[in-house]
């Protein structure tokens, strides 16, 4: 019988040692403005208790990059951003995001804030779920866990359940609920998640040699790189020349150019940012190995300061990373003489991409867009 070899793509997929969770789950908390604004608020947290829960989490810091609004963690598993009222921590990998949070309430309760007004956790379907960790282990789980906490939140899967979708968890202190005037009118969040990213466009974040990067930028040695004002460790060196080569760095970059990056490279592959200017973050994190491709793409810039419009920035964001299939949600805050569909024309439609779904929700104080596309 002559002999044969059959693989099992989808195990040998999950076993293969490269496999990584590059989708993140998403913690947003928000507390009443501090009555006073020159207050720190959650920035005064002391930083050993940051870390005390990312460690809950399993990730750490690697870098910190502050604004006069904000403080940006890049971690070893995605970011931290902590403003006086506001807190989003994004962790992929196996990570443990949910377990942290009665040690983040603690923290946030000990400078002053009782109870987050609005929380939001959101997270894409898993590309390996059986990898999890309690409470990540179902997303039934998750919710129980944040039930605990917030018990009148709501729980929904967006989009098909048997393909790709996004779960989201929401709360809303009801005292909260009508007074949509403190909200910052402004106030709206991008985000992209993009699979099956192009080959070629994937390259950019797989590390180059150290040296070769050296020798193209003009330098004798690591010493002349940091003398000349590079990064202070390898792996931001490589990740500064990284957004430069793949534009991440233009993708980031607000109208006035003053955007500051922190960018890292991990060895072999994957690459995360963060970018802040004043109370704008731009954050982005990419897991380029082949068979399990993803990269996503969060920001809080608005149209008026990237000085392009929603639709040019996710065009932009897709071409950067050859995305196959991508998904946008949009939360905005409420404007009475916005009308809904509006946001479905603004990012319903992309060229060389089908929509797969299209869902509009009406929240208290804010709408939100979900739109799935996979390329033609
Ligand atoms: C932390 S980064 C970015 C994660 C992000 N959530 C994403 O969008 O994929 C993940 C990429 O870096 C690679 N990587 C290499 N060393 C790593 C490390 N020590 N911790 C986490 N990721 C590492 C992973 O294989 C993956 O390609």
């Amino acid at each position: 019988m002559a002999p044969t070899f059959i693989v099992d793509q989808e195990k040998s997929m999950e076993y293969n040692d490269s496999s990584f969770e590059g989708p993140e789950k998403l913690l947003e908390l928000w507390f009443s403005a501090p009555m006073d604004s020159s207050k720190m608020g959650l920035r005064s947290i002391p930083r050993a208790d940051l870390d005390e829960v990312l460690d809950l989490a399993h990730c750490k810091v690697l870098s910190v990059l502050s604004s006069n609004q904000v403080d940006a963690y890049l971690l070893s598993e995605s970011s931290l951003f902590v403003f006086a009222h506001k807190l989003i921590l994004k962790t992929c990998g196996t990570t443990t995001l949910l377990a942290s949070l009665p040690r983040l309430l603690e923290l946030a309760a000990s400078v002053g804030f009782e109870k987050p007004i609005r929380v939001f956790y959101s997270r894409k379907n898993f590309m390996f779920p059986s990898r999890q960790l309690a409470p990540h282990k179902s997303w039934s789980d998750e919710v129980k866990c944040l039930e605990t906490f917030f018990p009148s939140g709501s729980a929904y899967a967006v989009g098909p359940t048997n393909k790709a979708h996004w779960y989201l968890f929401s709360f809303c202190d009801e005292a909260y609920n009508n007074l949509d005037d403190n909200l910052d009118p402004e106030d709206e969040t991008l985000e992209v998640l993009m699979t099956e990213m192009s080959p070629q466009k994937s390259l950019n974040f797989y590390s180059p040699t150290l040296g070769s990067v050296l020798a193209e930028k003009g330098y004798d040695s690591v010493e002349d790189a940091r003398l000349h004002g590079s990064s202070v460790s390898t792996g931001h060196l490589l990740g500064a020349y990284a957004a430069e080569k793949a534009g991440v760095q233009e993708l980031c970059w607000t109208k006035d150019g003053k955007a500051l990056l922190d960018a890292f490279s991990f060895e072999p592959m994957g690459f995360s940012s963060n970018a802040l200017c004043d109370d704008r973050y731009a954050t982005i994190h990419v897991t380029p190995q082949e068979h399990c491709s993803y990269a996503s793409f969060e920001t809080n810039v608005s149209e008026q300061r990237f000085g392009r419009t929603m639709h040019d920035t996710v065009a932009k964001t897709i071409d950067v990373f050859g995305a196959g299939r991508f998904s946008v949600s949009l939360f905005q805050a409420k404007d009475p003489n916005r009308r809904k569909n509006t946001l479905v024309n603004k990012l319903g439609h992309f060229d060389s991409y089908i929509r797969e779904e299209c869902i509009v929700y009406d929240f208290p104080g804010y709408d939100l867009l979900f739109c799935s596309f996979r390329h033609k």
